[in-house]
């Protein structure tokens, strides 16, 4: 038989936000070509003498008739499909000249981000369809003995700090006491239109109507399959390549990666580095967030070597004046 040497294609591709940001621009991919029918991100094939940004721009000159003035990199996917190896480099875009439209004719669309889930896209667009809905910076909530502390803290971070993503880890509560003190946090969250993960037990959704559940790494470890349904979203820790492979195998949305450096929380434990981190990040089925002695101005760094951006505790719990 006839050993087939699966073809690489190396792709980029773009997640175009509107000016108000709450919106990303789709395509339909024609009928006639692979994976055709489907909506995707507007890009293409870098041609062999082309960079990553230089195609992007070439292909998004072509199929919707703007330029690109800058980009972000926002994540990077590998997909076996049964006939290829698809590389895609997704960038953000936010500043563009132009008004977008289908130069091909094909079907060009601006969705709001909680509806992308509403149209199907490739098998390897899972990711990017989290990536995009993600904000860069996730914040994880400190020990706090007593509530009113707790709520004023969060809400610094919520209104000045405009943190849209936050992991309620409150390990010395009680159950009843931490349920108590999500169901404040949610009603917090929820004005600020963020978003709230509990870091615990699973069925804590029955308790807290919460976005979702941020899992210990000895959670994810302990887990056949995803604990919690479709509509809620699923994170957890890692440290190491048998945790992320985990965490992709039952289906985590994100996951955090630590510890970058050494922190005053976790002093001997051995930092990974960039280095490291950027080869396990490569190979992640699903957005990275750096952690371990994180600060706001390492998230550009953390995605330009592929992360979603930085979670982080003390950057964004600070003390009210
Ligand atoms: N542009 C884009 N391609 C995607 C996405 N998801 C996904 O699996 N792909 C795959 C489908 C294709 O095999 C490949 C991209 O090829 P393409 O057809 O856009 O390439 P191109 O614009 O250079 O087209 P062509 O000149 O070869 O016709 O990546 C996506 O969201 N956007
Ligand atoms: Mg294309």
């Amino acid at each position: 038989m006839e050993t087939m040497v699966k073809r690489r294609v190396h792709v980029a591709a773009a997640a175009m936000i509107s000016r108000d940001g709450r919106q990303v621009l789709i395509a339909r991919r024609p009928s006639t070509v692979d994976q055709g029918g489907l909506w995707e991100f507007p890009g293409g094939k870098l041609a062999p003498y082309e960079t990553g940004f230089e195609a992007l721009k070439r292909e998004l000159h072509e199929e919707l008739g703007v330029e690109i003035q800058r980009a972000q990199p926002l994540i990077r996917v590998h997909h076996e499909y049964p006939d290829k190896h698809v590389l895609m480099d997704v960038w953000q875009v936010r500043e563009y000249a132009g008004e977008p439209f289908g130069r091909e004719g094909q079907a060009v669309r601006w969705v709001r981000l909680d509806e992308l889930f509403n149209y199907p896209f490739p098998a390897a667009n899972m990711p990017i369809l989290r990536a995009v809905m993600l904000p860069t910076e996730y914040l994880i909530t400190a020990e706090e003995a007593d509530d009113a502390t707790f709520m004023s803290k969060l809400e610094r971070a919520l209104s000045e700090d405009a943190v849209r993503l936050v992991q309620l880890r409150a390990k010395t509560l009680e159950n009843d006491a931490f349920v108590s003190r999500a169901k404040k946090a949610l009603e917090l969250c929820r004005r600020y239109e963020a978003r709230l993960l509990l870091n615990g037990d699973p069925r804590l959704l029955d308790e807290v109507d919460a976005d979702g559940i941020h899992l210990t790494s000895e959670q994810l470890m302990s887990l056949e399959r995803r604990p919690v349904p479709e509509d809620k979203w699923l994170a957890a820790s890692t440290h190491d390549q048998a945790q992320l492979e985990q965490a992709g195998r039952i289906g985590c949305d994100f996951v955090t990666l630590s510890p970058l450096r050494t922190t005053p929380t976790h002093p001997d434990v051995y930092p990974m580095g960039w280095h490291d981190f950027q080869q396990l990040v490569e190979r992640a089925a699903m957005p990275v967030f750096a952690l371990g002695g994180m600060t706001r101005h390492d998230a550009d760094h953390a995605r330009g070597v592929g992360a979603q951006g930085i979670a982080s505790i003390r950057d964004f719990w600070k003390s009210c004046r």
